[in-house]
């Protein structure tokens, strides 16, 4: 067996990238910039104005109160081709270009006015109120550098450099094959001790919140000719996942039948608890990951190895579930030699840490004590007992990491 750490090195050296597409801005929230973008325009073009009131000369209202003569307006949009002089005004609003001659916005609470005449009651510095043009970007900048998950803000910045495509990655495509003559999917009849395939949907919804494509290939029965024929299918994928079938039970065929369909195996089962069986290697010259059945296990296989692999497979630095510091409500026995992922919940606070209590069954079959759960306990293999109020490590199962 080796350790979650070689195991985790073993899977990202062996994956790159996926090609890029050109896709509508409307449709990049989310995805994966993966050129530098270039604005192809200055913001704002010229110097606007940030409020509603009166362009004036500095120079004019240092004394107050003064009165200014208006000589036009000028909305948000518009632009007036006149030079302004001494002792003079024009109304302005918020976002319009600034009148040649002006250097100086008077919010119109400071001011009296009529058609023809302003008054100001109060002065204000030179500048007050004026966007310099180029304030927000210039024309040439780089507005965000690739690798770049595009956030919301982020598209409205690109939207203003007026940026209207974006050369993204493409969605890595992540094959799913279910294995086992148990399993039907929800809401199909069910057979007498049959069960449901959780696993596939639950493993679908961490690719899909990691920015992956799910392809579900549907459940082989525990046959070679079904194994062998669902499989195929994976071959247009990025990356084969197989659920189930990586023990080493009569009916654990994924080794003994993909083995002579070109699966090669890099490694085979790791030091930790749930998720020892776990298979990497590679099948039809794409990237395989063989998760064991149970579905604790391929959730936390999925959150220690298939994140960072789409991390990879998108283009980007892979990331490493988040880890903190809690305290343990309750005691705990030494741990032996697998890194162990406990399932607990937060039940309060000690010394500004999140206080931990551990669900008293740890079964990888158990699927509604990893629902509640807030966070996974995380043990070093032979980690020594522990008594209550000790310091543990904890990685929630929240965001940053795609809430799972
Ligand atoms: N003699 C040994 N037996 C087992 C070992 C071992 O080392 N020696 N390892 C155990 C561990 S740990 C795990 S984990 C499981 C993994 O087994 P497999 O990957 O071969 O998975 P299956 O046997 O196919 O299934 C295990 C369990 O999970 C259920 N299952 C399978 N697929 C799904 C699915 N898509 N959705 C929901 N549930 C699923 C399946 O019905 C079984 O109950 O092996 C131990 N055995
Ligand atoms: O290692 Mo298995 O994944 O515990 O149940």
């Amino acid at each position: 067996m080796i350790s979650v750490d070689e195991a985790r090195a073993k899977i990202l050296k062996d994956i790159r990238p996926v090609g890029t597409e050109v896709i509508a801005l409307s449709h990049a929230s989310g995805r994966v910039m993966a050129n530098d973008a270039i604005s192809r325009r200055t913001q704002p073009p010229s110097d606007m104005s940030a409020m509603d009131g009166f362009a004036v000369k500095a120079a004019d209202i240092v004394t107050t109160p003064v009165d200014l003569k208006i000589i036009g307006e000028v909305p948000a949009g518009g632009g007036l081709n006149i030079e302004v002089k001494a002792g003079e005004a024009v109304r302005i609003f918020t976002g319009a270009p600034l009148p040649r001659g002006t250097d100086t916005i008077v919010i119109q609470e400071d001011t009296e006015f009529t058609e023809e005449t302003v008054t100001i009651k109060e002065g204000s510095a030179k500048g007050t109120y004026v966007r310099p043009a180029g304030l927000d970007f210039r024309e040439g900048d780089v507005g965000l550098s690739a690798p770049k998950i595009l956030a919301p803000r982020d598209i409205g910045l690109l939207a203003s450099m007026n940026i209207p495509w974006v050369t993204v990655r493409r969605k890595p495509r992540i094959a799913l094959l279910s294995t086992g003559d148990e399993l039907v999917r929800p809401g199909e009849p069910l057979g007498t001790n049959q069960i449901i395939s959780s696993n596939s949907l639950l493993v679908a919804s961490i690719i899909e919140a990691a920015g992956g494509e799910a392809l579900d290939l549907g459940i082989a029965k525990d046959n070679a000719e079904s194994l062998r024929e669902k499989v195929q299918d994976a071959k247009s994928a990025d990356m084969l996942i197989t659920l189930g079938g990586a023990s080493v039970g009569d009916h654990d065929l994924i080794q003994p039948v993909l083995g002579k369909e070109g699966l090669s195996v890099d490694f085979w089962r790791i030091a930790m608890r749930p998720g020892k069986p776990l298979i990497f290697g590679s099948f039809a010259e794409i990237p395989m990951l063989g998760m064991p059945g149970n579905p604790v296990s391929s959730m936390i296989c999925s959150y220690l190895f298939l994140i960072p692999a789409l991390d990879v497979l998108r283009g980007l630095p892979p990331r490493h579930p988040p880890r903190q510091k809690a305290v343990l409500g309750h005691d705990l026995k030494q741990n032996d030699r697998r890194e162990d992922y406990m399932r607990a919940q937060i039940i309060g606070e000690e010394n500004g840490l999140p206080l931990v209590q551990l669900f008293s069954k740890q079964d990888s079959s158990m699927l509604s004590p990893l629902s509640s759960a807030d966070c996974l306990i995380v043990r070093e293999p032979f980690a020594e007992a522990l008594v209550k109020g000790a310091e543990v490590e904890m990685i929630p199962l929240t965001h940053p990491y795609p809430a799972v």
